[in-house]
């Protein structure tokens, strides 16, 4: 029976992929062989010995010690571009909202309710309606920071409502370049993108190298009046500066998944909490999918879309026992472990070995099955970080 320990909201068609006789799931669990979350922050929490893998329902990981689970022997997965539609979908509200009177409108039609008298309260709409007068998307451009599985979604959209998309992305992958459209300007850097464009979303990850990439020197070089979109993470922008550039004209609107405080204060904010991801769609694809890659890895030992090792899986042969051997990557340790398992006379039958970074991860389908000593000697090599029957 495994043990799997949620937190967060975690959609119930993704909790019913795991079979009741053999998954035990839930938010109390203690012990637990994996967990699985959205944005609960796991740093700084004492980690289970148990704990043998985590799998974020959602992209960013920044919630979770990626690389020193790995060092664990902590597998964590996210599930990349399943909640990508309806970050977008949001994205083109968050520009609706920047671009047309539709927020202090709403207001507006709201404060008439006292009003009896219908054709008053037309002539009175009629007479007020150019305060909420506002532009249009067709014909503008948008700068795309990140043009990964949200990013080429949102160029695509813009594209679609016949805006102009510039892109910056220096880390581009080659399936994230095969799906984006060549429509799509390729800015060197960041102030190019920045200097010519109307609205500005932002779309990377939160690490040490996008924090604050976007500050008041980045600031400095927007094009005046720019809408700034930061779905992302607040990390990547610098808050005081983005106050002090709408302060000062510099900066249009700033509309973000993240507000901060002092935000309320400020107009020409448009801040949500945190929702790009929540739509009952993007939730339970990345619950489904969150679910299946843990199944997989739990009864397999296989790994898909691990933020910390690598991508890997084998057929499993009739009979066999597999073993799975997380090392780090190394020479020699692969090879003093199945040295190890010679000497308990265990038989190789197939093997597969792959390697990210600093980390290694093998999967072992043997003839017979090693006995306790021999898993024990295993783990003892140096090396070695987990060793695991499955
Ligand atoms: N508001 C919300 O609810 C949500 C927010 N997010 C945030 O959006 C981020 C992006 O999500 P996805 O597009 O799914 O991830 P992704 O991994 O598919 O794309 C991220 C892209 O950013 C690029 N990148 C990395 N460093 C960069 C830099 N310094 N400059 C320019 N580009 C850089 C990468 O090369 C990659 O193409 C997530 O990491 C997460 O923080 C994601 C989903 C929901
Ligand atoms: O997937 C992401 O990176 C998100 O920010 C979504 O967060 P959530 O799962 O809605 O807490």
């Amino acid at each position: 029976m495994f043990k799997i320990k949620t937190y967060n909201a975690i959609s119930p068609k993704g909790l019913a992929r795991f079979a009741p006789d053999r998954f035990e799931v839930g938010s109390t669990i203690t012990a637990p062989h994996a967990i699985l979350l959205r944005s609960h922050k796991l740093q700084g929490e004492l980690v289970p010995g148990s704990l043998l893998a985590v799998a974020r329902a959602g992209a960013g990981v920044n919630n979770i010690p990626v690389e020193d689970y790995g060092t664990q022997g902590i597998v964590v997965f996210n599930t990349p571009g399943a909640n990508a539609n309806a970050v977008k979908e949001l994205v083109l509200a968050g520009m609706l909202l920047a671009t047309r009177g539709i927020l202090p409108g709403i207001a507006y039609a709201q404060s008439l309710g006292h009003m009896t008298d219908s054709a008053a309260m037309h002539a009175l709409l009629e007479k007020e309606k150019a305060k909420f007068a506002g532009g249009e998307l067709r014909g503008k451009t948008l700068g795309i920071v990140g043009l990964g599985a949200i990013g080429s979604m949102v160029a695509d959209m813009a594209l679609a409502l016949g805006m102009k998309v510039l892109g910056f992305d220096p880390a581009l992958s080659i399936d994230a370049a095969w799906r984006l459209s060549n429509a799509v300007q390729r800015m060197e850097n960041l102030p190019s993108l920045l200097g010519r464009a109307d609205y500005v979303s932002l779309h990377v990850p939160a690490l040490d190298a996008t924090r604050h990439m976007i500050n008041a020197q980045a600031l400095a070089g927007i094009k005046p009046g720019a809408v700034l979109l930061n779905f992302a993470r607040e990390t990547i922008v610098d808050a005081a500066a983005v106050l002090a550039a709408l302060q000062s004209g510099r900066l249009g609107r700033y509309v973000c998944d993240f507000p901060e405080p002092g935000f309320a204060q400020e107009p020409k904010i448009i801040a949500l909490p945190h929702i790009g991801a929540s739509t009952e769609e993007s939730e339970e694809n990345c619950a489904v999918m969150a679910a299946d890659q843990l199944i997989d890895f739990l009864d397999n030992g296989h790994i898909s879309n691990s933020v910390n090792y690598p991508a890997i899986r084998m057929d499993r042969t009739p009979g066999a026992t597999r073993i799975t051997l997380a090392n780090h990557n190394v020479a020699g340790v692969l090879g003093h472990a199945l040295s190890v398992l010679a000497e308990a006379q265990v038989n190789v039958i197939d093997m597969s070995n792959r390697s990210r970074d600093a980390l290694a991860y093998n999967i072992i389908d043997a003839g017979s099955a090693p006995g306790a000593d021999a898993l024990a000697a295993i783990g003892q090599v140096d090396g070695v970080i987990r060793v695991r029957v499955v």
